[in-house]
């Protein structure tokens, strides 16, 4: 890790950059994959499966006797943990719902906003180096919680083309039948453009590594929405000489395993910590199956000391992690005060990866600053609020002459002309 001391303000940008390429180095790989999905649809989608998966799946959607075959292989234990993971995501997600708003803004002028589901979504669910069937819940249990009519679900193929059992379980038991073989750029090209097999949809959920994240963000020029940006993981930890190095290490490598392009970092202000973190780090390490995923993440990861709490938070919002964990004597300062991060995680007992699986919030969060202006997924990401009105006699009466004003000021004759005829006519009549 890359230790770092008191950074002046005019390094933090060096400092705080993300080890993933940009956009523009990706985009020309996006863009072929996408042309080509555009025009030729699933054989577009075949061949590049084979390109950049290794395989060409018999088929691209999952068939029913491969989803009861994993219903029966599946380990009961991983199944009951599933469900409990389930009650408390949608606990927290059913808890969303708003009522809507309804305005009498000037008498028999009636204003209301209600919230309608998106119909047609579609979820990209990672698998390239992990299955991610956690992901699912987080997906489809506030698709299904808004009423999303329509909702698909495409994920990466392993290299004999069949796919992890615990996320076709997860699947069902969230209720999605339209599981597809596909992963990559590939995945979010067929839902963005619709080929023979995938639907096109309106809005395209979920994480994913850089090729996945800039084909999503390609995806909104064609008339396609997207949750955010939510590409390689990353988590900043603020602690002091109150949190357990142990534990903080296990929290840095929980994240830095997910890809070599993840990023974590730890903002302290104890330079006491910081060397017991470091060598946590290098014995838990050893033990991690997936050691040399993240090793790698490590190597482009930060210790950094600096003398005050307040530096470290105005480091922290400058940098907008997706995940901050807060272990210090003076969280509620942390707390109180934090503008930019994804999700926050307070206190010793609260590890990073109780938000990614359990303990019900929503693990489909900004990565790459993107903290900054975006929200994580929550039930709001699958809906959209329409505003209605209806105006009596007297309300028309009450604002059409401010509105035949406010038209002939704009310039905009008809739209005067639509309040005048209709005033004319309660004139008429009175
Ligand atoms: N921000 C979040 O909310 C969040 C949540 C979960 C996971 N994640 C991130 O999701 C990512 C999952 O990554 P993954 O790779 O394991 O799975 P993935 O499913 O995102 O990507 C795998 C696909 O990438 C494509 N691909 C691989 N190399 C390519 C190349 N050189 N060119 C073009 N396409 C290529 C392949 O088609 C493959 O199927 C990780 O980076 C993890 O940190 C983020
Ligand atoms: N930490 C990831 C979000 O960045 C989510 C995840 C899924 N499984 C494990 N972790
Ligand atoms: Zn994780």
């Amino acid at each position: 890790m890359i230790k770092i001391n008191n950074p002046l303000w005019e390094d933090w940008d060096e400092i705080l950059k993300r080890p993933t390429q940009t956009y523009d180095q990706i985009e020309g790989t996006v863009l072929e994959v996408f042309k080509a999905i555009q025009t030729e649809g699933d054989a577009a989608v075949a061949r590049y499966t084979e390109k950049f998966d290794g395989i060409i799946p018999k088929d691209l959607i999952v068939s029913p006797s491969e989803i009861d075959k994993a219903l029966t292989s599946l380990d009961s234990d991983l199944k009951e943990a599933i469900k409990l993971a389930k009650t408390n995501i949608e606990a927290f997600h059913k808890a969303q719902k708003t009522d809507p708003v309804r305005v009498e803004t000037a008498p028999g002028v009636i204003c209301w906003q209600e919230k309608r589901p998106i119909q047609k979504v579609g979820l990209y669910i990672p698998g390239g180096t992990a299955p991610l069937f956690s992901t699912i819940l987080m997906l489809a249990i506030p698709a299904k919680i808004a009423g999303c009519k329509e909702v698909i679900l495409c994920t990466p193929p392993d290299k004999q083309g069949n796919i992890n059992p615990a996320i076709l379980v997860t699947a069902q038991l969230c209720g999605i039948d339209k599981i597809y073989k596909v992963g990559g750029i590939q995945a979010i090209g067929a839902m963005t453009f619709g080929t023979e097999s995938i639907s096109k949809v309106y809005k395209i959920f979920g994480p994913g590594n850089q090729y996945v994240t800039v084909a999503k963000q390609m995806a909104t020029k064609y008339n396609v929405s997207i949750d955010m940006p939510a590409g390689p993981s990353e988590l900043l930890v603020v602690a002091d000489d109150t949190a357990d190095a142990a534990f903080v290490a296990s929290d840095l490598l929980s994240q830095a395993e997910h890809g070599v392009d993840s990023q974590v970092i730890l903002v302290s202000t104890s330079k006491e910590l910081i060397a017991a973190v470091e060598e946590e780090i290098a014995n838990q390490l050893e033990a991690l199956p997936r050691k040399a995923i993240a090793e790698k993440a490590i190597a482009n990861s930060k210790l950094i000391y600096v003398e005050t709490h307040e530096k470290a938070l105005e480091l922290i919002d400058e940098y907008g992690p997706e995940h901050f964990i807060v272990a210090t004597d003076s969280n509620d300062f942390y707390v109180d005060n934090i503008a930019n991060a994804g999700s926050v995680f307070i206190g010793n007992y609260t590890p990073e990866s109780a938000g990614d699986y359990a303990s019900g919030t929503n693990h489909t969060l900004p990565t790459n600053g993107y903290a900054k202006q975006y929200s994580g997924v929550n039930l709001d990401s699958f809906m959209k609020s329409m505003t209605f009105q209806r105006l009596s006699e007297e309300g028309i009466q009450n604002i059409g002459n401010a509105i035949e004003l406010m038209a002939a000021a704009e310039g905009l004759q008809a739209h005067k002309n639509a309040v005048t005829l209709r005033l004319n006519k309660l004139a008429k009549q009175n």
